[in-house]
């Protein structure tokens, strides 16, 4: 019994060839249907402006959707960070799997962990979330940093260090895993420090809402508990009304009391990205049962959020 392929459409950076990869993988394993990749460009990966001047929210994801809604592709992987959080009512989250490590981390030169980093020190990111923290966390540690704007793949992006141009980039640790690349890192840094963007570490899978079939296949892919959080860090997300390029980190993991998962914390911080402001918060309660649920969560603390003056951090671009 020979079936026909799926498509799956796919950026073609490496990142996003390795993370299609792996996902063409497992999909063939639980629909036992080979798959096939189909290279999509996005305007993300042509432009060359800064992220934050583009507008953010779906650089990454539009031409993929469009191959979904045209029918190209039966469906695409995105990484679910760059993901905007309105869901297009003709296209169906199929699948979030297993979220890998949340972590940022710094690639540096002479294997410099973040505060080892001398005074002075260029630490390039484009990454607004990352130098409001990053900025926050000199501040109040007696660190002399300068975080520098940059954009580029991973390649690109280690260069500058690689190259002498700058002392450290921040990247995610999960980039680098996918990429086989982990070994690279010189610091893992603590959530305590660097709150992730909201779904970092988690890829999403997409297609049509009308494939009630292929739906179901993806959705044996589905880790329950990281869609959960991710809901709720999301919902945070578009309750603040920022976007992917916003300097907002959010982060819901689950709290064990032994074996059992019983609570779920979500933390979340909005920053002005010199550091000298920011509002962070924290809520912990019962996991989540439904999507509502977890939506109602993320919904809840940006509300304080909002009352403790975050949309005043939040610059007009990157909402
Ligand atoms: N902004 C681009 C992007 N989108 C997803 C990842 C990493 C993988 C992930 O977070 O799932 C990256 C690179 C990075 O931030 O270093």
């Amino acid at each position: 019994m020979s079936q026909k392929a799926l498509r799956l459409g796919t950026r073609r950076s490496k990142l996003a060839m390795a993370q299609s990869g792996q996902v063409a993988d497992a999909v063939s394993q639980v629909t036992g249907r080979p798959v096939e990749l189909v290279e999509i460009t996005t305007y993300g990966d042509t432009s060359r402006e800064h992220l934050s001047q583009i507008g953010g929210t779906g650089v990454f994801v539009t031409a993929l959707r469009d191959a979904l809604t045209r029918g190209e592709v039966d469906f695409a992987v995105h990484s679910l960070k760059d993901l905007p959080t309105t869901q297009p009512q003709e296209l169906a989250l199929a699948a979030v799997p297993l979220r890998e490590d949340p972590r940022d981390v710094i690639v540096a030169r002479d294997a410099l962990k973040f505060t080892d980093l001398p005074r002075g020190a260029r630490i390039g990111t484009g990454s607004p979330r990352r130098a409001a923290q990053l900025n926050a966390y000199a501040r109040s540690h007696g660190l002399d940093i300068e975080t520098v704007s940059i954009r580029g793949n991973v390649d690109t992006r280690i260069g500058f260090v690689r190259d002498g141009e700058l002392d450290a980039v921040v990247l995610a640790a999960a980039g680098l895993n996918r990429l086989g690349r982990i070994d690279e890192v010189t610091d893992f840094l603590s959530v305590d420090t660097v709150l992730p963007a909201p779904g970092q570490g988690a890829l999403a899978i997409e297609c049509s809402a009308d494939d009630a079939d292929l739906i179901a296949a993806l959705g044996e892919l589905d880790d329950p508990f990281t869609r959960v959080a991710v809901t709720a860090e999301r919902s945070l997300l578009a309750a603040l009304e920022a976007g992917c390029s916003a300097p907002v980190g959010a982060l819901a993991d689950l709290l064990a009391d032994g074996q059992i998962v019983n609570e779920m914390r979500l933390r979340a911080v909005v920053g002005t990205p010199d550091g000298t402001r920011t509002v962070q918060l924290s809520t912990t309660g019962p996991v989540p049962e439904t999507h509502d649920g977890a939506m109602a969560l993320g919904r809840e603390l940006a509300t304080e959020m909002l009352a403790q003056g975050a949309a005043g951090l939040m610059g007009e671009q990157a909402r």
